[in-house]
């Protein structure tokens, strides 16, 4: 049984992939919060910007098999030339992602992208693994196509990652909803610019924004 928050289709906003169409999949629950504000400031991970709790989003809810949920998925691809891509996320995709799900999306045509927080396992076959460390929290992973750390955090600054097995290595800034103008632009944030100066002085890291909060889509 899969449980699903939403799943949209829109633009990949971050990392090496971004500006390429894919369907979100957002799966319920993290291991690192509950997603109930009343529990954010003792959580692992405390500056996380999406509600993740329950089924009740856009094309969310409860699929029992792997076939049901890739059909439903599929579903919101366009009757489109292009590689049907699926991101995972959520919450945490790998609490519930397994290998069953990963072959159901292949065998209806997609490539697979996670984005995980690093601490749980990874199963076999996926196209395309995105980690952000988050806190203390360790990261079990062992490799992956791109490290994407939000910045700044003071248990995981990137001197720690900088010998990780990833092909990319992203900064992303951390989008503070207490920004000053209140502003959730990223441009307009102040860890843009230390995010900018870290990259400038450490050109081994890139630079990544979240584009889709820019342009104001999903
Ligand atoms: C909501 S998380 C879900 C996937 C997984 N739990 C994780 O943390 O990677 C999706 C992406 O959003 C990033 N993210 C969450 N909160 C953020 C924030 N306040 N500013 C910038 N990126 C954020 C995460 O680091 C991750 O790369
Ligand atoms: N457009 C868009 N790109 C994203 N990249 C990672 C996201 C996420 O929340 O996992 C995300 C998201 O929520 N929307
Ligand atoms: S680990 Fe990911 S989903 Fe969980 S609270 Fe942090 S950013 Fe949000
Ligand atoms: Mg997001």
């Amino acid at each position: 049984m899969y449980k699903v928050k939403e799943a949209f289709y829109t633009l990949q906003g971050e990392g090496a992939q971004a500006g390429r169409a894919a369907v979100f999949c957002r799966f319920s629950k993290c291991n690192l919060w509950t997603g109930r504000e009343k529990d954010r400031a003792a959580a692992v991970c405390n500056f996380c910007d999406t509600d993740f709790v329950g089924t009740d989003g856009q094309n969310g809810g409860v699929f029992e098999t792997a076939e049901a949920l890739a059909d439903h998925i599929l579903g919101l691809w366009p009757d489109a030339p292009g590689a049907p891509y699926v991101v995972c996320t959520g919450g945490e995709p790998l609490l519930q992602l397994d290998e069953p799900l990963i072959e159901a999306f292949h065998k209806v045509g997609f490539e697979v992208g996670v984005e995980t927080n690093g601490t749980l396992p990874a199963p076999a076959g996926i196209d395309w693994l995105c980690v952000s460390p988050k806190a203390d929290a360790p990261v079990v992973i062992e490799a992956c196509d791109e490290l994407k750390l939000v910045y700044p955090q003071p248990e995981a600054m990137p001197e720690r990652f900088v010998h990780f097995n990833a092909r990319h290595l992203f900064l992303s800034p951390m989008a503070s909803p207490s920004a000053p103008d209140g502003s959730t632009d990223p441009i307009k944030q102040s860890n843009t610019r230390k995010a900018t100066d870290y990259c400038l002085a450490n050109p081994r890291w890139r630079l990544t924004l979240q584009m889709h909060k820019i342009i104001g889509i999903d």
